[in-house]
């Protein structure tokens, strides 16, 4: 690997299923640890890199934001080349860096990251998404690299059995790792920056090799007064 190349991680999943906030987890566990750096994905703000700048939990300079002025899913599998150039940038400015985490802009369920630019990627369902979800399927839940059942404190309160939902998910990955997280459970944080950890070394000694979940679903775009921009297609 060359040395200023990092093990990029990218974290994918449904409109506010806790991405942001695992980042954040991630963070504040391991910045003592592996030199992190993260990038953002937001289609017209930078709001999520302000957030996460201002949870103190990073030096704010290691945090950058790429607008993607489009859906979500073209820039983390179509086009990837904005999100690579803030990544390779990030690892020039801070080299050299263990760990660039790249966050999605929330997308459906069916939006993953393309292999050229990340080497692993999470995907993040919630608890409050309903316990269903996670036997629909769709290519991140099935074949990314870790699924997170997020905001597990929330179960008791949306009626949705955490136990049966990790199962369902197991059954739909074929054995591929499931963690029912909540910020607020310790030993949930753990089993995560444990697998952090895990999947940093093997990348790094070459143990790893980077798999494509798969394509959306076909799907069309929609403009914000609700006309159609394209027709039904798949990336
Ligand atoms: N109860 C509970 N709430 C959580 C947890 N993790 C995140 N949240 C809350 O869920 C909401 C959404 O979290 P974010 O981290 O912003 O989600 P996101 O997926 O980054 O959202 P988008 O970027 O808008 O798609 C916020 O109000 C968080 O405080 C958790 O473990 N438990």
């Amino acid at each position: 690997m060359h040395e200023t190349r990092s093990f990029r991680l990218g974290v994918a999943g449904p409109v506010g299923t806790g991405k942001s906030s695992l980042i954040a987890t991630v963070c504040r566990e391991l910045a003592d640890e592996l030199r992190l750096g993260v990038i953002t994905n937001d289609i017209y703000t930078d709001e999520d890199a302000r957030l996460l700048r201002s949870a103190g939990v990073l030096d704010p300079d290691r945090i950058r934001a790429v607008e993607t002025g489009a859906c979500p899913h073209t820039a983390i599998r179509d086009d990837v080349t904005p999100n690579l150039i803030a990544v390779e940038d990030l690892e020039r400015d801070f080299a050299p860096l263990d760990v660039v985490l790249v966050e999605s802009g929330g997308d459906n369920l069916t939006a993953t990251f393309s292999p050229a630019l990340v080497d692993a990627q999470i995907f993040v369902l919630d608890v409050a998404g309903g316990g269903d979800v996670a036997r629909k399927g769709g290519p991140g839940i099935a074949r990314a690299d870790l699924l997170i059942v997020n905001k597990t404190d929330l179960a008791p309160y949306v009626g949705v059995d955490v136990e049966q939902m990790v199962k369902d998910a197991s059954e739909a990955r074929d054995g591929k790792p499931v963690i029912a997280l909540s910020r607020t459970d310790p030993a949930s944080v753990a089993e995560l920056t444990e697998w952090v950890r895990t999947m940093t070394a093997h990348v790094r000694t070459g143990g790893h090799t980077p798999v494509d979940p798969g394509p959306m679903a076909p799907h069309s775009h929609v403009g914000e007064d609700g006309t159609l921009i394209t027709h039904v297609h798949s990336h």
